[in-house]
Parts: structure tokens; sequence; C-alpha cells
């Protein structure tokens, strides 16, 4: 906690992945609960082998999409153990109450299947009804045993994600931080950019945004993007038409148009119409995107390393923004479209850059930086799971989600916005984090979500003022203070 922005890369991304890259030959003792295809019908009593009485967050993998690295198998547990230290540090859940879980349901990685030193089952992977149902008998296990615990999937293919998400958050306290967490993080890093460029908020509304990868976060930002501009033009169906026009879809067969054959159903509503193309083709590469749009933001979650290549980032410079917007968000570091130093070399100095791992500043020169911003989910996820937890909301709703999102954007000044900081600094995560809590349950409570948390009942909740519930969520964050063992001599 005293030491965040040094530890976050070593316990959270980049060094998180290579963790979990070498996991079966690193392993030295569980720090997570595996439950895999071979425990069906024993799961509940399985839950009840958890040493902890009480569990306030889970945060579970099947280990299908870990960062950029892709199917990982049981070497996942890496993101939940990682995720979840970032609670205890960022949000002060009680490192006693959290639980990372790896769902085994075998791998399609065959370099895993053949090491004779892989820890998972070493089978394919589980698919349809048979791997709905493992998922749904872990559900109904942790619900049963901790009615209250907060459950948060991580890496899923988004094949999955979008599925399961659908099938559990209408009527569970969970949420898909891929998909959510980083729309959230996204969002406010767009409307940074916007700022950023001396223009009112409305203006957002009118930005050519370019998304390079389709997956999971990707069309979580297109969703929650496409919310926020249709609501400045009025939030009626005719807006949410309009507001697609603002997208530029890139996934790996190229532009994503109407006259895609097989087109994923999530990405459809993004597909550009015919007569909308600028004279660019269905598939076309992401520089000839680049070069027709002349967009005011580049933003990949793709998992392509370098896919920002020099070609891309000069055409850039042809923004119709006075400060274009590269948003490099794949992890971990290798995986990034384009690293910071290239950013602003090739665009400019003007550039408003994030990137899902850590950069360092770049020196420009005359004394000169340009800001190397973290545009991570790191920033809400803690906050959502806090605010959702500290109120006892019965679900997570997308209300809960845009308070999240705009509470992180207004955490930054005009000054610090000005100067291209978009996002705060890690250091301070945990005071970002009691803040995005508090909005959460300030929207739990608005919502009649909030079924209250220990001494405080529903009827109390709706009552407290805003300085109440900050207090109230300040006084739930756990911290590392004991009592001396020994009692200092008199
Ligand atoms: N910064 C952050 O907070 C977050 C970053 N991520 C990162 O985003 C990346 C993607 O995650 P998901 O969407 O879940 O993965 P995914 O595998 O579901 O999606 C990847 C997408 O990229 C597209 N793609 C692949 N190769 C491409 C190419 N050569 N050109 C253009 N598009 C290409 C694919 O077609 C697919 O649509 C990962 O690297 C992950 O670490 C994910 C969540 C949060
Ligand atoms: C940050 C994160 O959740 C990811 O890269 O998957
Ligand atoms: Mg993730």
């Amino acid at each position: 906690m005293d030491n965040i922005k040094q530890f976050a890369p070593i316990v959270y991304t980049p060094t998180v992945g290579l963790v979990c890259q070498n996991y079966s030959g690193l392993f030295r003792r569980p720090r997570g609960m595996y439950f895999s295809a071979a425990d069906r019908g024993e799961m509940l009593p399985m839950v009840y082998n958890w040493p902890a009485d009480e569990v306030d967050m889970i945060v579970v993998t099947d280990g299908s999409r870990i960062l950029g690295l892709g199917d990982l198998g049981v070497q996942g547990i890496g993101i939940p153990i990682g995720k979840l230290d970032l609670y205890v540090a960022a949000a002060g859940i009680n490192p006693q109450r959290v639980m990372p879980v790896m769902i085994d349901v075998g791998t399609n990685n065959k370099e895993l299947r053949e090491n004779p030193l892989y820890l998972g089952l070493q089978q394919p992977r589980l698919e349809g009804e048979e791997y709905l149902s493992v998922i749904d008998e872990f559900m109904e296990a942790v619900y049963t045993r901790w009615p209250n615990v907060i459950v948060q999937f991580e890496d899923f293919q988004s094949k999955w994600a979008f599925k399961l998400l659908e099938r559990y958050r209408h009527t569970c306290r969970m949420f898909n931080d891929d998909i959510q967490g980083t729309a959230g993080v996204a969002v406010a890093g767009l409307l940074g950019a916007v700022r950023a460029q001396g223009l009112p908020m409305s203006d957002f509304a009118k930005q050519k945004i370019v998304v390079v990868g389709a997956g999971s976060a990707g069309i979580g930002v297109l969703n929650s993007a496409r919310q926020a501009i249709a609501r400045i033009l009025g939030g009626t169906d005719a807006s949410y038409r309009e507001a697609t026009k603002n997208f530029w879809l890139i996934d790996k067969m190229g532009l994503v148009t109407k006259e895609r054959v097989h087109i994923d159903a999530d990405a459809e509503p993004f597909a550009r119409d015919p007569e909308a193309l600028h004279g660019l083709k269905e598939g076309a590469s992401v520089a000839e995107v680049v070069e027709a749009v002349k967009p005011d933001v580049l933003l990949g979650l793709s998992g392509v390393g370098g896919i920002f290549n020099q070609e891309v980032l000069e055409m850039m410079r042809q923004s119709t923004s006075a400060r274009p917007a590269i948003f490099a968000m794949s992890n971990p570091t290798k995986n990034a479209e384009c690293t910071a130093e290239q950013a602003f070399k090739h665009v400019g100095p003007h550039i408003v850059f994030a990137s899902g791992s850590p950069f360092t500043d770049v020196e420009l020169g005359g004394g000169k930086i340009g800001h190397a911003n973290q545009g991570n989910n790191m920033y809400l996820f803690p906050g959502i799971g806090l605010g959702s937890l500290v109120s006892g909301a019965q679900i997570i709703s997308d209300g809960m989600l845009q308070a999240a999102a705009e509470c992180l954007a207004a955490y930054m000044k005009d000054e610090e916005v000005e100067e291209g900081i978009i996002f705060p600094s890690i250091s301070s995560i945990r005071d970002i984090t009691k803040h995005v809590a508090a909005a959460v349950m300030t929207e739990a409570i608005k919502e009649g979500l909030a079924e209250g948390y220990r001494d405080k009942d529903p009827k109390e909740m709706a009552e407290m003022s805003q300085e109440d519930i900050l207090k109230h969520v300040e006084l739930n964050m756990w911290h590392p203070k004991y009592s001396a063992l020994v009692s200092s001599p008199r």
C-alpha cells in the first residue's frame, strides 16, 4: 500500500503475465481455489473447505484469455491473485476475505496439454452446455456459502464473457471487469481527451473514434461510449443509431462493415454502412482506415503488440483533433499496440497517450514531458467491488457502473487534463477507489438496490448524506494496523 506505484507492475501487469506463462514451473503452494470439470457434483461441499468463514470478494477466471497472452489454462490463476492483491491495496478488502478462483475446464493450448509439468486438466476445453453446467455449479456453490459475496469475472474469452455476464448479472452480485471495468476507464479517458482539447464535454458526440479489437474489451468500450454519446444527443432510439456513426471498428479481418458475411452479434451494431465508408472497403487495414477517417482517437484493445506501427502513427498526424488521442490499451507491455515513446515520436508532442501497462513519461526536449497515462481497469474495478459490497447492492447495475466512470472522469483537475494527464497517479489509488465506491453506493441507494451492510439497514442508507456515504466506505476499508505484541517498557 505504501509503495503501490513500484509494486503494481509486479503483482499486476506486466509481471503477472510472465508469472502466468511460467506458472506450472513456479508453483509452490495453491494461493486460490481450483474447481475442475472433474469436480462436477462436488462443488458445494468443496466450497466449505475454503478456510475463511467470510469471503467478500471472488475473482474468477477460466484461463481462456489471459491478458493478451491467450489460453494459459490453470496458469491463469495469477490474474485473480493479482487482481485481489489490488483489492486489498486499493479497496481495503480484508486479505483474509478474498478468494482467487480458477475454473479448470481443460485448455486449448496444445503446448500446455503436452507439457508434463502442466498443473491442469490435460484435455481440450469443455464446450456448450457442459461448460455452462460447470460455471452454474460454481456460482450456486459460492452464493450458497456466502450469499453476499461479489464475484468478478476476469479474462474469459469473449465467446463466453458476454454470455456469462448476461446469464448472471440480473440475479447475482457480479460483473465482468474486462467488459464493464475497462469500458468505464476508457470512457473516462475519452472524456479526458475531449477536455484536453479545451472543448466542452458535449463535443464528445463529435469525436471520430477508431477501435482496433472487437473482443470483450473493445465491444465493452464501444457499447459504453455509444451510450455516453447517445445521452448527449438526447437518449432516444434515434440518438443511439446516430451515435454508432462515430465509431470505426477493426478486428483481425480488418474494418467491420455490414458486408461482413459472418458478423458477431455484439459487433453488428458497429458495422459501418456501405454508404458511410469514406471510400473504404470491408476489411480495410488500420492504416487505410486512419488515413481515410483522420480520427480524433485511435484506441487499441487487440492484444497485438506493435500494430500501431510507424506508418499508422504518422497517419495520425492528419487527425482532425487538436490533441489526437492514442490509447494502446492491450496488456502486458509486449502486447501494447505501441509504446509511449513511439506515439510521441511519430505523432507529435501534442498527443494524449494512455496504455494498459505502465510506460515511463517521455522527455520531449525543452523541459517538456509527454505523459504516459496508464489506462487500466485497475482504476475502477476495486471501487465497483467495494461500493457494491458496502451498500449490499442486489446486483451491479449499468447506472452504478456509469457512476463509477463519471467519478473517475471528474477526479482529474482542468490543469492536469490540459497537460495531457487524464488518469490519476497510481499512488493515489486508495483515495480514488474510496470516491468511486462512494459514487457506486450512492447510485445503488438511488436505484433502490442497496440492501444494507453490517449495522446499516437500507432505510438508514437511504437517509445518508454524501459525507455519511464517504465515511461509511472509509470505515469499512481494512488497514494493516496491528496491536503491539510486546508493550513498551514504562
Ligand atoms: N487496459 C485495460 O484495462 C484492459 C486491457 N485489455 C486487453 O485488451 C486485449 C484484448 O482483450 P479481449 O477483448 O478480451 O480479447 P479478445 O481476444 O476477445 O479480442 C481481441 C480482438 O482483437 C482482434 N484482433 C486480433 N488480431 C488483430 C489484428 N491483427 N488486427 C486487428 N484486430 C485484431 C480480434 O479479432 C478480436 O476482436 C488484451 O490484450 C487485454 O489484455 C483487456 C481488458 C482491460
Ligand atoms: C487489465 C485487464 O483486465 C486485462 O488486460 O485483461
Ligand atoms: Mg482482464
